[in-house]
């Protein structure tokens, strides 16, 4: 059975090597206080001896006879002023060192509880996208906002382990100092009660596990409710959710009640087993006949002994208890298994020639059915131009995006930049010449200027209400009685979609990126915002290089390249002049049959379109 859970080890790593500088501290001043205590009750000894006429140490051997004799030259009255000045020091000194340690132990605790939330944030910032794709928000949630204090807790119940410990070994030695053959005694008691503590709190594990799954499922409901407010009321779902809420929220309080009922069974059996232990101490010293004085003092520390035994065998069925908690934030702490961020460190300094997709093909890993999203996919951007990304619903083009932006990466096939391949170059240079607006990309809670400068903290207030004009964002904000300052809450709450879209848009163009990317970032803009924001668009066509994504005819009408994709396969890449006068609908079901270059010609010599 493993000392303490085997999660540990990595907690105190996110906990950093300067505080872990700070354990030998709580080690050296717990020692120091059980060694004042252990001393302040060894005095006891002579103390009671000069009170009851035995001052000699008859009896006695070793350490007591040791304590027997301070003061011995003295007269009864001063060792007895002296003794007991010396006890009261010895007190107060160890309640200094005890308070020092507890001063320490909490900052400790504060630093580790912070180390661990920042690890866990560096974790979710730093591990490749799919991990999002692949792991439930909820879990997620509850490991950030629940089980990281748990985490915490578990240094902190460490901590005052390694205080108990300290004072538990300090006054074992004392007690072997006053008679070896009853610490004997008492040792392989506290063994007896130790094993049986181990074996009842193993069985505390599963209730814990179950406890954290069911958090996870809880704070998924809770993300739920937050989010479907609007789904939820419309189709008079109330009572439906409320009862599976409660049904989740149930299941945590039945989880939870069977940890705590097992954990709270074990203080009081341990007490009992410790007064049994006791007992029999003091009755086999009794029946060895040992002095009065020594058997108070053994008396004395070994009932000192017994709460920092009991609290050592509590920390252990609290770790215990907290192994599930531990379990899932040393699960999100663990690189391994984890997907990676991109790789590549070559430089970029923005697009030259253009960009090619060279027989690409992509399935989203961890969904059940694994099935090819885009197959063989080969067309070019070309550098300085437009190009129109179009097909159906579900065709593939947020796919196409999200594999440029490096979010995922193909399985097969190569992206070539400018002719290199984008996976050996740095994913962060090549972001920082990319801008992407998009259906899916959320508003920051701030306000209206600190979303449109984004990511770009040297854009003054001039740099967002151009990009705003561009946008066709700074007739609205101008309205807003905050202007620029108006806070648009979470998510972007406070705005319509529209107006959601075109922050967005201001978002994406104050970058003035080498690459930009609107994937559906206008459909909830009106007609007339829509068609400025073509006008803007056009202008900066043969500058900058933009994919267009969209459903509808007039956000495409200025792109130079159109590229078809059906069902993950791309139909065709063409001048967009040639195909202009076509509907969308005729452009999704046209056919292969004028294709200059790229994968349309692939296909003719090889496969049939589908
Ligand atoms: N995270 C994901 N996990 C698994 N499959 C996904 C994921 N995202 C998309 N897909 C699947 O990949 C295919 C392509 O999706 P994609 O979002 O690229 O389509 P799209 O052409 O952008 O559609 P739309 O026009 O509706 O936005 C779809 O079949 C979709 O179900």
């Amino acid at each position: 059975m493993p000392l303490l859970p085997p999660s540990l080890p990595m907690l105190f790593r996110a906990f950093g090597k300067k505080q872990l500088r700070l354990l030998p501290a709580v080690v050296v001043l717990g020692l120091a206080s059980a060694v004042l205590e252990g001393f302040g009750i060894g005095l006891i000894i002579p103390l009671l001896g000069i009170i009851m006429g035995h001052g000699d140490a008859a009896g006695m051997a070793g350490f007591s006879a040791v304590l027997q004799h301070v003061g011995a030259s003295l007269s009864e009255r001063d060792r007895l002023i002296v003794i007991s000045i010396a006890i009261l020091g010895s007190i107060l000194l160890k309640n200094v060192f005890a308070f020092a340690n507890t001063l320490l132990t909490t900052f400790i605790y504060g630093k580790a509880s912070h180390s661990i939330r920042s690890a866990l944030s560096e974790r979710l910032l730093r591990v490749g996208y799919p991990f999002f794709l692949r792991q439930s928000p909820g879990r997620l949630l509850n490991i950030i906002s629940n089980e990281s204090w748990r985490a915490s807790d578990a240094i902190q119940i460490v901590l005052s382990a390694i205080v108990s410990a300290s004072a538990a070994i300090i006054l074992l030695a004392f007690l072997l100092l006053l008679s070896w053959r009853m610490t004997l005694l008492v040792t392989l008691g506290l063994a007896g009660v130790q094993i049986a503590h181990a074996i009842l709190s193993a069985n505390l594990k599963g209730p814990s596990r179950s406890v954290a799954s069911r958090n996870s499922h809880l704070a998924s409901q809770m993300l739920h409710l937050v989010h479907a407010g609007r789904l939820i009321r419309i189709f008079g779902q109330e009572s439906r959710e409320k009862a599976i809420f409660d049904t989740a929220s149930d299941a945590v309080r039945r989880a939870s009640f069977v940890l705590l009922v097992r954990q709270g069974a074990l203080p009081p059996l341990t007490e009992v087993l410790h007064a049994v232990l006791f007992l029999a101490v003091v009755i086999g010293a009794w029946l060895a006949q040992v002095s009065f004085p020594l058997i108070i003092a053994f008396v004395i520390l070994l009932y000192r002994l017994q709460p920092h035994m009991r609290a050592l065998q509590g920390s252990w069925s609290q770790l215990q208890g907290l192994s599930g908690s531990l379990e899932e934030v040393t699960w999100m702490l663990d690189p391994s298994g984890k997907p990676q961020p991109p790789q590549g460190d070559g430089p970029f300094h923005g697009l030259r020639q253009g960009i090619k997709f060279d027989d690409v093909t992509f399935t989203y890993s961890g969904t059940d059915q694994r099935e090819v999203v885009l197959h063989s996919a080969t067309f070019e951007i070309r550098s300085g131009r437009s190009t129109a990304l179009i097909g159906r619903s579900g065709a593939g083009k947020t796919t196409i995006v999200n594999l440029l932006c490096r979010f995922v990466e193909p399985d097969t096939g190569r992206i070539l930049v400018d002719g290199s391949p984008l996976d050996g170059i740095d994913a962060s240079q090549w972001r920082r010449h990319i801008a992407l607006a998009s259906q899916e990309l959320e508003l920051v809670d701030g306000t209206i200027f600190e979303n449109i400068t984004y990511g770009q903290d040297a854009a003054t207030a001039d740099d967002a209400e151009r990009a705003a004009r561009l946008a066709e964002a700074h007739e609205f904000i101008e309205r807003l009685p905050l202007g620029y300052d108006t806070v648009v809450g979470y998510r972007g709450i406070n705005l319509s979609a529209g107006q959601r879209q075109r922050i967005a848009l201001a978002r994406a163009l104050v970058r003035d990126p080498d690459l930009l990317i609107l994937d559906e970032a206008t459909n909830a803009v009106d007609g007339l915002s829509e068609a400025a924001i073509v006008e803007t668009l056009k202008s900066r066509a043969g500058r900058r290089t933009t994919i267009v994504i969209s459903h509808h005819h007039s956000t495409i009408s200025f792109c130079d390249d159109v590229v078809i994709l059906s069902g993950g396969r791309v139909k065709k890449q063409a001048p967009f002049g040639a195909l202009a006068s076509l509907s969308m609908d005729e452009l999704y079901q046209h056919e292969p049959s004028v294709t200059p270059g790229g994968a349309g010609a692939k296909r003719r010599r090889g496969e049939p379109a589908k």
